[in-house]
């Protein structure tokens, strides 16, 4: 019956009508952007504020036209359904009414309703658009009435928009404005209608306004005629875009012109936020890559192409797969995808591949990113290259677990193997031995021909040690010069010696270091044996070192097993070695002086000074105790400059209470004579106390020439020619090198006490002191007895040449003011 009631040619009127309208709305786009396509679109009509009666014809009009287009695709057999809405407010007033058509196969989907939320907010757009529909029936012939065909209220239709509308005849009268003019313009519609721009706005506005007017006019079409930042009432900022449209009466002849200004400040919102969004994409450090729901990439940005070298060109509709780098299992991809799609996110890291081949791993989330149907449409991957962090992650590991140096295992690492190890001997009832290698004088090395060196030699004999060990052997470098081994499985403690020989025979060969010069080392080492040395890895290593310094006691170059009173010596070295860091830092040490004489007619002629330590808790500390631990633990170079400091102010006291003698002798310890600035400090100290050179002896050991002979000779040269007199301390009981001596730039050689004390009864002895006096002589230097302490040493040294004496015989090593018998005063009054 309806169908009856509408004739073809008032459908297709309608249709086009409302063809027309949904055309020019936006609300056409926003369908677009919701995926509804334009087709479905099939019906649209509007009002607002329409009379009551106006309301019910629009909406029985509507409706029919609806049902129409139903009956038609129904009769048409056509498998398209027509669905129908008529939105309306709050008071019930009709806002609008849609019709959608689906296809039947669709129809059981609810979201096909959906858009119509879409829709309702976007009324305000439609009402915008649809004013020029009603104004195509307005007649303009008469300014003082407005007539709004199909019976619509103009006036009440555009009063309710925020939108500013006028409308202007050709001549540019307005001939009607709504109430939002009336409020921007601060002037009634009495004040406007009627007026041209002129009569309202000043001249440059004025021409501005109607050039606007011309442009609509010309194109023929909607124009924006002007976009600009201002604030609304309440301050506000807004964005005000102007339209102007031209309009034509029903025989298509211009009759005005429609102007519009609105607020576009969210959409000018969401084109910066747009804007935004896309330098942040483009411009990000990590790689962004996009692909819609079936994996494909739709996008990726620059980062991306820097990190894996693919372009954009060449990813675009691929599957990200292409960067697979075949690292990880199937498994790995599965737990992704689970993860993605249950949780909408999935964070990790991936080995990829770049586009030339290098595998390279990232750390990358991947989001979904679902519709309002919550429906995945794309997946977004941010990934970052993080080759340099796990680089340097390797490294770190590297580090807690190996000795940069030597690259050997560190000491945690060592630990480690060695607790292992103890497991495995437990179970196995096997022994397992712990060797510690300590470099003999290693500390000589890096003081005097620097650090450099010393890390060379380390290197250096790190391969060495690998190359002499077997494969099953540990070596480690616990710190310094400090080696270690786990010998692993041993059957008896021959096998300990073999390995030992085997390491000590690394030492046989000079190192020959970078600048060709060679240098000759020896190692103590001590050793532990499990089960029977201890039962885990700290008291074995533990107990290898105390073997270790005993070794180093017993004269370096050396090995010793571990004993159990080894524990107690290492508990009051210990002890004694905190005892001398309190010495040296309280001054406990004082001096005491030992005159030396002239054998022919035991004159003095001068006296050597000898440290002394007095510990309120310990007690009295011999020297012969303290400074191979000074030289041990590196505080030898400190006390002896206070040695040699004391001594020489010493002397300075002395002569200055007009006190003679010929010269005071400080004993130099190995150690010090390795330092390069040896030779400055003395200077230094000699400058700093007043003491004349001719007044000072140096007492050098012969082991002192066992490293870098030449720096030596070249340094007491230097000491020499100051005016320093210098001498051979201990000689006969060490490293004697006729070579070397007679290049030295010596004064005197002093025989040890060890060869005095049998003379003339031990026949070794007697023939040692005769011939050290003969090559001394030979060597024309003075020679010089030590530990003399009967009448009879005294005599035969004497008659055997011997030129100078020190020792009980004569006297104990004093204190300074108990010298008083020789120390003669200049006048020769004693
Ligand atoms: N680098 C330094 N070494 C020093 C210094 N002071 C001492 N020392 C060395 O310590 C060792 C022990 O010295 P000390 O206990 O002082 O013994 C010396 C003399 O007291 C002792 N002596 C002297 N006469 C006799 C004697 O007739 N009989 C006897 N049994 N002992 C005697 O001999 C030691 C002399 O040593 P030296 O002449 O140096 O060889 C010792 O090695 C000292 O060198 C110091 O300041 N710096």
């Amino acid at each position: 019956m309806l169908k009856e009631a509408i004739s073809q040619t008032q459908l297709r009127e309608w249709q086009q009508e409302i063809n027309d309208i949904s055309a020019e709305f936006r609300l056409t786009i926003t369908f677009n952007q919701i995926d509804v396509t334009a087709h479905r679109l099939q019906a649209i009509c509007i009002n607002q504020n329409a009379k009551e009666r106006t309301c019910q014809q629009h909406q029985i009009s509507l409706l029919h036209y609806m049902r129409a287009l139903n009956d038609n695709a129904r009769s048409s057999q056509s498998s398209t359904e027509v669905y129908h809405q008529l939105i309306r407010d709050e008071q019930g007033l009709l806002l609008a009414g849609l019709s959608f058509s689906a296809v039947n196969d669709e129809l059981d989907k609810p979201e096909l309703f959906a858009p119509l939320s879409a829709i309702q907010i976007r009324i305000a757009d439609m009402l915008s658009s649809a004013i020029r529909v009603y104004l195509s029936s307005i007649d303009f012939g008469d300014q003082s009435k407005v007539n709004v065909c199909h019976d619509v209220d103009l006036q009440a239709f555009i009063d309710a928009f925020d939108e500013h509308i006028w409308i202007k005849n050709v001549d540019g009268i307005y001939i009607a404005c709504n109430k939002s003019v009336e409020q921007a313009w601060r002037k009634s519609k009495e004040q406007i209608v009627g007026k041209n721009d002129h009569d309202l706005f000043d001249v440059r506005t004025a021409t501005s306004f109607i050039e606007g007017d011309e442009l609509a006019i010309n194109t023929g079409s909607t124009v924006i005629v002007s976009e600009c930042e201002d604030v609304d009432a309440n301050y506000n900022k807004i964005w005000l875009e102007t339209i102007k449209a031209p309009v034509k009466d029903g025989l298509g002849q211009l009759s005005g012109v429609l102007g519009m200004t609105r607020n576009i400040a969210e959409h000018k919102e969401a084109q910066e936020q747009l804007i935004l969004a896309s330098n942040v994409f483009q411009n990000a450090v990590e790689g962004v890559v996009i692909t819609d729901k079936d994996g494909n990439i739709t996008d990726i940005n620059q980062a991306f192409t820097d990190i894996t070298g693919y372009s954009r060109d060449e990813v675009l509709g691929q599957n990200p797969n292409i960067l697979s780098s075949g690292r990880h299992p199937k498994s790995f991809f599965e737990r992704l995808w689970n993860t993605l799609l249950v949780q909408g996110k999935w964070h990790g890291e991936i080995w990829n591949r770049r586009k030339y081949g290098a595998i390279f791993p990232q750390s990358i989330t991947i989001s979904a990113v679902f519709d309002k149907q919550n429906i995945i449409q794309y997946y977004v991957a941010v990934f970052a290259d993080i080759s340099v962090q796990k680089q340097n992650e390797e490294k770190l590991k590297n580090l807690a677990y190996f000795d940069p140096l030597t690259q050997l295992p560190n000491r945690m690492q060592f630990m480690s193997l060695v607790e292992q190890e103890l497991n495995h001997s437990n179970r196995a009832k096997k022994q397992l031995a712990i060797l510690f290698l300590d470099i003999d004088f290693f500390k000589h090395i890096n003081d005097s021909l620097g650090h450099v060196i010393g890390d060379e030699i380390l290197v250096e004999l790190s391969k060495r040690l690998s190359y002499a060990l077997s494969d099953f052997d540990v070596l480690a470098r616990l710190s310094g010069d400090e080696f270690v081994v786990m010998l692993p499985s041993i059957m008896s403690t021959d096998s300990v010696t073999s390995s030992v020989d085997k390491i000590r025979s690394v030492f046989e060969r000079p190192f020959i270091l970078n600048n060709a010069q060679s240098v000759r080392l020896t190692a103590s080492m001590g050793v532990a044996i499990y089960p029977s040395d201890g039962d885990d890895h700290d008291s074995l290593l533990r107990n290898a070192d105390a073997a270790m310094h005993r070794a180093k006691l017993d004269g370096r170059n050396n090995y010793a097993f571990y004993t159990e009173s080894m524990t107690k010596q290492a508990v009051e070295q210990l002890k004694l070695q905190t005892a001398l860091h309190h010495a040296l830092a309280n001054e406990d040490f004082y001096l005491v002086y030992q005159p030396k004489l002239t054998l022919k007619d035991l004159s003095p002629c001068g006296f050597e000074a000898l440290i002394r330590w007095h510990d309120p808790i310990l007690g009295d500390i011999s020297p012969a105790e303290f400074i191979p631990l000074a030289e041990k633990i590196g505080l030898i170079w400190d006390i002896g400059l206070w040695v040699l400091k004391t001594a020489c102010l010493q002397g300075v006291e002395w002569l200055t209470q007009g006190k003679t003698f010929e010269r005071i002798s400080v004993n130099v310890a190995s150690l010090q004579m390795q330092r390069n600035d040896f030779v400055d400090k003395v200077r230094q100290v000699l400058l700093e106390t007043g003491l004349p050179t001719k007044h000072l002896e140096l007492e050098v050991t012969e082991s002192c020439m066992m490293h870098n002979p030449e720096a030596i000779i070249h340094d007491l040269k230097l000491l020499g020619a100051m005016g320093i007199a210098l001498s051979i301390d201990d000689f006969g009981t060490g490293y004697s090198s006729l070579n070397y001596l007679k290049r030295l730039p010596i004064d005197k050689l002093k025989i040890d006490q060890s060869f005095v004390g049998d003379i003339p009864h031990d026949v070794n002895n007697t023939a040692i002191a005769k011939a050290v006096i003969a090559l001394g002589h030979a060597l024309n230097l003075q020679i010089i007895a030590e530990g003399v302490e009967t009448e009879e040493q005294a005599e035969f040294l004497r008659r055997n040449g011997c030129d100078l004496a020190q020792g009980y015989l004569y006297s104990r090593p004093r204190l300074s003011d108990a010298l008083t018998e020789f120390l003669p005063l200049v006048n020769g009054i004693k």
